[in-house]
């Protein structure tokens, strides 16, 4: 197995394959905003105390901002949003991305940023709208955030994929609301298959840690690379 990974600047466009794509910088501070009340919204609702007539006003504001929403979308299923991270790393997800797409309210602030000893690194805090056991985070979301994190491990070394394989140890309970490290790298490549692991921690200590095998995507004017 070698690491033969592509420097950052033969990154594919997404354009190359038809794919919309919009700067993140061009999403209007208003939408972005917007995502994040409805964040907060969603977990408010999980938890209010709220009596009847409350929750029946907060009701019909919901359903009046739900229809000023409404009509064509601003961005086709599949646009891909481009964000530049620190020190100037391209680095392209799909806008509505479940677990880490600006514009999609489901999914928790996510930022993977290049860590400096190699791979990528982010910080999230989940709330309670993430439970699975009581107190603890629901184990398919780990999988995702790992999920996540493995494919841009991969994405940011310029052989984004799809995922063909995954594994996830969950190694100890993870917390809800405190602050999770989140950690990934490409360990190795092997004709269109990508290694690449990821670890969760909360307080130094690894609560899960994922594998998997990713099949790049083939590019163009490449066969079997
Ligand atoms: C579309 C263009 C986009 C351009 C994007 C540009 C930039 C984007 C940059 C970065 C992206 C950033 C972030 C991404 C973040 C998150 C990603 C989330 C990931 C997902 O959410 S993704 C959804 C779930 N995922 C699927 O929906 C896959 C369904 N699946 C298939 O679409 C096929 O199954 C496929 C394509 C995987 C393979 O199919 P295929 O026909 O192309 O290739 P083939 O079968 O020949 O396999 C080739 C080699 O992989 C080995 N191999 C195959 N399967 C394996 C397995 N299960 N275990 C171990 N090894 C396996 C073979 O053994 C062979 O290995 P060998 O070379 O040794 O023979």
């Amino acid at each position: 197995m070698t690491v033969d990974a592509k420097p950052v600047a033969e990154l594919p466009d997404p354009r190359d394959y038809g794919l919309a794509v919009v700067g993140e910088e061009e999403l209007p501070a208003e939408l972005t905003s917007l995502v994040a009340e409805v964040r907060s919204l969603v977990d408010a609702v999980a938890h209010t105390r709220a009596g009847d007539e409350e929750l029946s006003a907060a009701r019909a504001s919901v359903a009046e901002a739900a229809a000023r929403l409404r009509g064509g979308p601003r961005h086709e299923i599949g646009t891909m949003v481009r964000h530049i991270r620190d020190g100037g790393r391209v680095e392209y997800g799909t806008l509505t991305n479940l677990v880490a797409g600006p514009t999609n309210a489901a999914a928790p602030p996510l930022r993977l940023d290049t860590a400096p000893e190699g791979g990528l690194r982010a910080q999230v805090r989940l709330n309670g709208t993430y439970q699975g056991p009581p107190g603890l985070v629901h184990g398919g979301w780990l999988a995702a955030l790992l999920d996540q994190a493995l494919g841009a491990a991969a994405g940011a070394e310029g052989m984004p994929g799809l995922t063909a394989h995954l594994d996830v140890d969950y190694r100890r309970p993870t917390p809800l609301n405190t602050p999770l490290e989140i950690t990934s790298r490409v360990t190795g490549t092997e004709r269109r298959k990508v290694f690449v692991a990821a670890e969760i921690r909360h307080g130094g200590e690894v609560t899960a840690e994922g594998t998997a095998v990713m099949v790049r995507i083939d590019l163009p004017g490449e066969e079997g690379a």
